[in-house]
């Protein structure tokens, strides 16, 4: 039987954490391997099924394909991967936002929460009312469904009312939380990673050289 996938990274959040979010949906446990980071190294990487992965969205592809979470056909991928990249572009500011220096913060959050409010969620709430299914896409559990929980939750954390015009999102959110998996790795002791603090966002800074 192949071990848990080993997962090399730094003890942050970063593009590790939609993978950290993926294979805890799927239900699998993982190994991180912290030490055996430097600079030098691509990362993420993730080794599994006797292969060592880089390049987030491969890995991300990957683990859906292997678990299920990723459409019974191409026009169902097809929707998942539409709502995916537009998540995944909304995280990706959220991802940043730590690294920003103190007088950028709030305008980066205003921008953050525009993109939000008018850009993104719109979309995800439209989908549940035309469709009014439990789920984004297909009627069934899928990384769609992931990666916008983690997503707005990441937002949630910087504007806590960011879904007031949202209902049924607000409503996904809580159906999502409540998958078992889910559950699971938002309780204490997960392998989920809290808000960067600023001794990490300097520790990471350092790492990559990053002049923020
Ligand atoms: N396209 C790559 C980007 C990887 C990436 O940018 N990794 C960051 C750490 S999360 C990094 O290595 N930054 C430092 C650098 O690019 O030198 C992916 O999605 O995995």
């Amino acid at each position: 039987m192949a071990g848990k996938p080993k997962l090399y990274y730094f003890n942050g959040r970063g593009r590790m954490e939609t993978i950290r979010w993926m294979l805890a949906g799927a239900g699998v446990e993982v190994s991180c391997l912290l030490q055996e980071l430097e600079s030098s190294n691509q990362v993420p990487m993730v080794e599994i099924d006797g292969m060592k992965l880089v390049q987030t969205r491969a890995i991300l592809n990957y683990i859906a394909g292997k678990h299920n979470l990723y459409g019974k056909d191409l026009k169902e991928r097809a929707l998942i991967d539409m709502y995916v990249e537009g998540t995944m572009d909304l995280n990706e500011l959220l991802m940043h936002y730590p690294f920003h220096k103190p007088e950028e913060k709030e305008k980066q959050l205003a921008v953050i929460v525009e993109k939000a409010t008018t850009r993104y969620f719109p979309v995800y709430e439209k989908a549940l009312k035309d469709h009014g299914q439990d789920f984004l896409v297909g009627n069934k559990f899928s990384r769609a469904d992931i990666q916008v929980l983690e997503t707005i939750l990441m937002a949630e954390e910087l504007k806590s009312d960011i879904l007031s015009k949202f209902p049924l999102l607000k409503a996904f959110k809580g159906r999502i939380s409540n998958i078992p998996t889910i559950k699971k790795f938002l309780q204490p002791g997960s392998q989920r990673k809290p808000l960067l603090d600023e001794k990490t966002v300097a520790e990471i800074k350092k790492l990559f050289d990053i002049d923020q």
